[in-house]
């Protein structure tokens, strides 16, 4: 079977993915949500013509020129306006957010206001029609659409919606990424382990991949190499009702590795399997009815890359968001020599100099050296059959961090 070129699989996993579907939550609990649908202000804000200072609500025909004298008549705290009118040579003692009264048409701030004892004040700068007045619907009104369906709620937008009197709002659900860890050899961090036994690792990283784009994730650990095991946690994962399942390892051809007959006998049609990708060659891709399946391959690495290359996309997809990668121009900070066929995601270290960013690739490439990805904040990328290439060389990378 041919190799599937990165770009033609990505295209085939995110073909038909779509928001799945949509919830009402508090805006209390909303923040990074996505809007399933625009949000319309209920109100008007502010409601009034408001004072943005603490001073004297006057007539400005009063206090044009100097000197001024005025009586103060009332106050007007925020929460309580003035019912009363404003004269001629008379002022209101006012605070920030409270209505203007009526007949005012200037604030005067209290810094530029002398108490003369007895409820008199002396104005000490002219203050012109206007000052420090916000104007009833200055921020928004009653009906204006104020945030676009699709937005992520981020904390302007959730105070926004709040002032336009939303106790909820409707987002989209956050699709639920099942996680399914394979082999004999696998135990958890903190185990004590056997000769010829090691930590189960991908999972962890996987599943912060997947909450970085919005997902919720269940993980329901580690499966032995029998088919049984196997199937019975995807049982799991489909009764939970997830959208995405995610095998870890057991995707290339060993004989121990199930997962593509464990899948197909729950169900799964294979879209694709095996890449034209280093790390991540064995990542395989199959539908069974509106799930995605997604298997990563075991090298922890390849398993990571794949999450950053595609986990991350279809879920972003499923979540009503857009997942676009971080890809720079930079220039090579070492050789690298010709490439096969594989689309390659070199492990390099990514730093910038007056011209611009340098990645300098790491000289081993082993796909299970999780320290040197944990190393790296960028994959030079280099495209199947890219000539050699020198030291200063134009260059892709991806970042990661
Ligand atoms: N004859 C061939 N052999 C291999 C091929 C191939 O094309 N022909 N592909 C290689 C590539 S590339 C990769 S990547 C691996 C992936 O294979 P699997 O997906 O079947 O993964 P496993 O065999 O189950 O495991 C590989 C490796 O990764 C470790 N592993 C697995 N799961 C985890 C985990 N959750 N946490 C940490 N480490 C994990 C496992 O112990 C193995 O060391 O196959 C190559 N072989
Ligand atoms: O996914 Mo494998 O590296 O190509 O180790």
């Amino acid at each position: 079977m041919a190799l599937v070129p990165v770009a033609e699989a990505l295209e085939r996993l995110l073909d038909g993915a779509g928001s799945s579907g949509r919830e009402s939550v508090a805006l209390m609990d909303a923040a990074d949500r996505v809007l399933a649908e625009p949000v319309v202000a209920l109100r008007t804000q502010p409601p009034f013509n408001a004072s943005a200072m603490d001073g004297y609500a006057a007539r400005a025909a009063d206090v044009a020129s100097m000197p001024a004298r005025l009586s103060v008549i009332g106050m007007a705290p925020a929460g309580r306006g003035f019912d009363g009118v404003v004269g001629k040579a008379q002022a209101v003692r006012i605070f920030t957010g409270a209505p203007l009264p009526e007949g005012a048409d200037t604030i005067v701030i209290q810094e530029n206001v002398r108490d003369l004892g007895g409820g008199g004040i002396e104005v000490t700068e002219p203050t012109a029609e206007g000052r420090n007045i916000r104007r009833i619907g200055l921020d928004f009104s009653k009906g204006d659409i104020l945030l676009e369906k699709g937005r992520l709620l981020d904390p302007a937008a959730l105070s926004l919606a709040a002032s336009a009197n939303h106790p909820y709002v409707n987002v989209v659900k956050r699709p639920l990424a099942a996680i399914i860890a394979t082999g004999d050899e696998l135990l958890p961090p903190g185990s004590e382990l056997g000769p010829d036994q090691i930590i189960s690792s991908n999972a962890y990283g996987v599943a912060a991949a997947a909450q970085s784009v919005g997902a919720r994730v269940l993980d329901l650990g580690i499966a032995a190499d029998r088919k049984e095991a196997i199937a019975a946690l995807v049982k799991k994962a489909v009764e939970a009702g997830a959208d995405v399942i995610v095998t870890l390892g057991g995707a290339s051809v060993g004989d121990h590795d199930l997962i593509h007959d464990v899948l197909t006998g729950e169900g799964m049609t294979l879209d694709f399997w095996k890449l034209a990708m280093r790390p991540g060659k064995p990542l395989m891709f199959g539908r069974m009815g509106n799930i995605r399946c997604v298997g990563l391959p075991g090298n922890p690495v390849a398993s990571l890359v794949c999450s950053q290359l595609f986990l991350k996309p279809l879920l972003a997809r499923l979540g009503g968001r857009d997942h676009r990668q971080d890809v720079r121009e930079a220039r090579l900070g070492a050789a690298m020599s010709a490439n096969d066929l594989r689309q390659d995601y070199v492990r390099a270290v990514v730093k910038e100099d007056a011209d611009g960013l340098v990645a300098t690739p790491f000289g081993i490439q082993d796909s299970s050296m999780l320290r040197m990805l944990a190393d790296a904040n960028g994959l030079i990328v280099r495209a199947p059959f890219a000539p050699a290439a020198a030291a200063g060389a134009p260059c892709s990378v991806l970042m990661l961090r």
